[in-house]
């Protein structure tokens, strides 16, 4: 599904990625790991377009990515930041504004399944109509993963997608994003979330180490 070859990325001309290489299939997951600032966030906003690359390859579906694939790269992906920007009056409109833009207008509101998600992750409906900024850390972490899986994207892409949750909740969470067989990139600091994850790559210094498969920790 996605390429990547020799990739090498600048932030602000200091070089972030070195020489990358991963291949990543559709439906599988991988997890990036590593010390802080190895580059682990700047390969995901590489993926969506965020940081461009100067000498490498990146390919979307066996074609070399250009402004017009990352868009279809855009479309088809759903993307939980480490800062979750949840904006609106109150959480219900959080959570209902990707479905205002043009890419999904036509669908549905899906409220029974925004309903059993919230269930899922111990949030209440009361919560609903609370601002989103009023909302601790964990909350506000819930409820921008829900707001994607609503969006149900082909590929996930989750910056530390369990830092501000308990055990119970972090397990939901990994059954609705890991157990769906749907292509998730993420980055990861938690044991268990590792250990659910098809591959998880070992990076350093802005390259990739080495990488496992069946991480069992714990
Ligand atoms: N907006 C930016 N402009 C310039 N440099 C940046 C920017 N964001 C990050 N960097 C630098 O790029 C390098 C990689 O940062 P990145 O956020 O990708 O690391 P990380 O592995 O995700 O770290 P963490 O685990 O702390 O989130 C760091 O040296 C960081 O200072």
């Amino acid at each position: 599904m996605i390429s990547l070859r020799k990739l090498s990325v600048l932030r602000e001309g200091t070089p972030v990625l070195n020489n990358i290489s991963l291949d990543i299939a559709l439906g599988e997951s991988i997890a990036l790991c590593g010390p802080s600032g190895c580059g682990k966030s700047t390969l995901l906003k590489t993926l969506l377009g965020g940081c461009h690359w100067k000498e490498g390859e990146f390919l979307f579906e066996g074609d070399k990515v250009t402004a017009a694939t990352i868009q279809k790269i855009r479309k088809r992906s759903g993307y939980i930041g480490q800062e979750n920007a949840l904006g609106g009056v109150s959480v219900l409109d959080a959570i209902k504004q990707p479905f205002q833009f043009a890419a999904h207008r036509s669908r549905l509101f899906p409220e029974n399944e925004m309903q059993r998600l919230m269930q899922m992750f111990s949030l209440s409906e009361e919560l609903l109509e609370r601002k989103p900024s009023s909302l601790s850390g964990g909350q506000q972490q819930r409820v921008a993963i829900i707001r994607v899986l609503l969006l149900k994207p082909d590929m996930i892409i989750a910056d530390e997608p369990t830092s501000a949750l308990d055990a119970e909740t972090r397990d939901a969470v990994i059954q609705e994003i890991l157990a769906t067989g749907r292509t998730v990139i993420s980055t990861s600091h938690d044991p268990v979330w590792l250990s659910h994850c098809d591959r998880v790559i070992f990076m350093d210094n802005g390259q990739i180490m080495k990488e496992e498969r069946d991480v069992r920790y714990g």
